[in-house]
């Protein structure tokens, strides 16, 4: 790392180490909040000198103009070509100033001179009222151009995102590459653009300035500049204490709003209150506002101390300046009517280096925000691309597989992301058209990990998935996922009408009243649904006006309906479909289910043995390794574990006597 001396060498390491005790903290109180992921580029930032953020910026600007040039051409070219020519009307602007001066005072005006400046006068009229209209062009284009860039950037975060596979949801890398890029990355994506154009703009109004001194007096060129130079540097230094702060409160940010949300929406103001837990929330997010209100008062008091040094050494700077100039004019070396026409100039010429130095900062700083969203989306793009069906495609045709007669799980084991042991080892089985396949097993055996890998939410990490003897793992879902469907364990609450819950089962495919009718009634859902006040168009949220909420049973049936209006007698896979349902539709479901039987497949997992007994082969799973497979007959006379979980649950259903 660079030293660096006096005070400031200490401003931004007296951050970080306010900002680790505060970690230590609140690692003490929230041991997940430990993170040093976002120091990543932090360095950086803290170290990058001026002139290493001012060589970065040919890639950010070409970066820039490239996101814009794909969202509009026309808005872009305009943006920047209006500002260009505007460029010029400030040079055309400032001569006539020079030429209409040195005429005006070569001697004590008279009318004459007045009348013989007036051509002057009059391009110097005619040059700041077409720069004021291209600026306001030029600023129309720039508005047109941000919500084309905010549009196209948006677009390709939440493709990427419903797009990248299951797994990268379960990873915490992941998780904050995806925070960072929501947080601001993608808004700095935008922001770099509007950036870039001021930059440009700043950058055409220091030039035009430039060479209109050129004209009237070069010697004041470089003065022009080390004026300037002051100031940007302390904007440049403020914004990077301020990114370095940010870069570091990321991991606490994410927990604050988590457990914001925790404390005010209505999915856990229930358990919140049940076990009065509001006071302990409110504690931990207490701790985690003070460290936000103690980071915010030293970046702010290193910032200040930043700007007023910037300044103090500007002022002189400026001061310095006018001497020269006074001096020059002293020496005789300068006319009164050119050093006139200089102050003019110096005077644009100063606010257009100050703009462009601001620029120059804003854009580098954007730029490394930008980074994380483009960082994000190298992630997810290389993990899209990762999937095996992408990177190492089965050489099948095109088009849809056809409904398969056996799907087979070949050696399968699985590990989450992160984990250290498989949550499912060494899997075979094998589930024939039409027959229904029930797996049992206790709490984290790996039922649903086996569900999961079946409906291809997940790849194994090794061994195949195998349909009429095709790796399916190499196949585009988009093929085979049509003949999946699911009615998941975990109910999803969608907010959204009764009809458009059902229907989210084929979103795409046009609604088909008479299939989610059927799917309704199979599930014991259609007389709930045509009871309510707007029956199918019944919005189920309560946050919205005319919404109204559900049982935890009654949301089930919705779940139920959806999968099986997704069902096309493909593979349905039921995880613990009945287990908030009351008798009469839990006997209704299972009903459903058998009736699949020599048509469709089934994969049923329930913990309730009484509703797999008709299942024609039950796996039993025991920390992620098949244990014993068989009809219910043979698993119970074989007296194993299955056997055992039967006893257990019979008696206790058993009648006293
Ligand atoms: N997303 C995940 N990330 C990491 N580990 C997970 C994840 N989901 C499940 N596990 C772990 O994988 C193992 C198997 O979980 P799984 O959900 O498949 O069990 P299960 O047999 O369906 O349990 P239950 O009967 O409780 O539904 C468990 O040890 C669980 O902690």
């Amino acid at each position: 790392m660079r030293s660096r001396a006096g005070w400031l060498a200490r401003l931004v390491p007296r951050q970080r180490r306010n900002g680790e005790r505060e970690a230590a903290a609140t690692a003490a109180a929230l041991p997940e909040l430990e993170d040093i992921a976002w120091y990543r580029h932090a360095e950086d930032a803290e170290t990058a000198s001026f002139w290493r953020m001012a060589r970065q910026l040919p890639g950010l600007v070409a970066r820039a103009l490239r996101t814009a040039w794909t969202a509009s051409r026309g808005w872009t070219v305009a943006a920047i070509g209006l500002n260009v020519i505007a460029g010029v009307a400030t040079t055309t602007a400032l001569l006539a100033v020079s030429d209409a001066t040195a005429t005006l005072f070569a001697a004590p005006p008279t009318w004459e001179r007045v009348l013989a400046a007036g051509p002057a006068l009059g391009l110097l009229v005619g040059a700041t009222a077409a720069r004021a209209g291209l600026g306001i062009g030029a600023g129309f284009a720039q508005s047109r151009l941000n919500p084309l860039v905010l549009n196209r950037t948006e677009r390709e975060f939440y493709r990427l995102i419903t797009e990248v596979p299951r797994s990268a949801f379960d990873d915490d890398t992941f998780a904050d590459r995806l925070k960072a890029a929501k947080d601001r990355g993608s808004r700095a994506v935008v922001d770099l653009v509007g950036d870039v154009v001021d930059l440009v703009t700043a950058a055409v109004t220091v030039t035009a300035v430039a060479a209109a001194l050129a004209v009237i007096e070069p010697v004041l060129i470089p003065l022009l500049f080390a004026a300037a130079l002051p100031t940007g540097w302390a904007a440049v230094r403020s914004a990077r204490l301020m990114y370095v702060s940010n870069r570091s409160r990321v991991s606490r940010r994410r927990r604050l709003w988590m457990v914001e949300w925790l404390m005010d929406n209505r999915w856990t103001a229930d358990d919140q209150r049940y076990h009065e837990a509001g006071p302990w929330l409110r504690g931990q997010h207490q701790v985690m506002v003070d460290q936000e209100t103690r980071a915010d008062f030293d970046v702010i008091r290193s910032q200040t101390l930043t700007r007023a040094l910037g300044q103090i050494v500007a002022g002189i700077a400026v001061a310095c300046v006018y001497g020269v100039l006074l001096w020059m004019l002293a020496a005789g070396t300068v006319p009164l009517a050119v050093a006139a026409a200089a102050v003019v100039a110096i005077g644009q010429g100063r606010a257009g280096m100050e703009s462009l130095l601001v620029a120059v900062n804003t854009v580098y700083e954007d730029g490394l925000y930008a980074a994380d969203r483009h960082e994000f989306d190298a992630i997810a793009a290389e993990r899209i691309a990762a999937q095996p069906h992408l990177a190492d495609p089965a050489p099948t045709g095109a088009g849809p597989l056809p409904v398969p007669e056996v799907i087979e799980l070949v050696d399968v084991s699985f590990r989450y992301p992160g984990k250290d042991t498989d949550a499912v080892i060494g899997v075979n089985l094998v589930i024939e058209r039409g027959r229904t396949l029930a797996l049992v097993g206790e709490n984290g055996s790996g039922k649903t990990t086996v569900a999961k890998l079946l409906s291809g939410l997940y790849t194994p990490t090794s061994g195949r998935i195998l349909w009429d003897g095709v790796d399916i793992t190499r196949i585009d879902p988009a093929r085979w996922r049509c003949h999946v469907a699911v009615i998941a364990q975990q109910v999803q609450r969608w907010p959204f009408t009764a009809e458009l819950s059902v229907r989210l089962g084929r979103s795409t495919a046009p609604a088909d009243r008479e299939r989610l009718v059927a799917a309704a009634r199979d599930a014991g859902a259609l007389d709930m649904i045509e009871g309510f006040e707007h029956g199918w168009n019944q919005l189920l949220d309560t946050e919205f006006r005319g919404g109204t909420d559900l049982s935890g049973g009654q949301w089930q049936r919705l779940s139920s309906a959806r999968g099986l209006y997704r069902d096309h007698g493909g593979l349905l896979v039921a995880d613990e479909p009945s287990a908030a349902l009351d008798a009469r539709a839990e006997a209704l479901l299972f009903d459903t289910l058998r009736a699949r039987a020599g048509a469709a497949s089934t994969v049923l997992i329930s913990h309730r043995l009484q509703g797999v007994v008709h299942a024609d082969t039950i796996a039993v799973l025991d920390e992620g390794k098949l244990i014993e497979l068989g009809p219910h007959r043979e698993l119970v006379a074989a007296g194993g574990v299955y056997a055992d979980l039967w006893r257990l649950q019979s008696r206790s259903y058993a009648a006293p006597e």
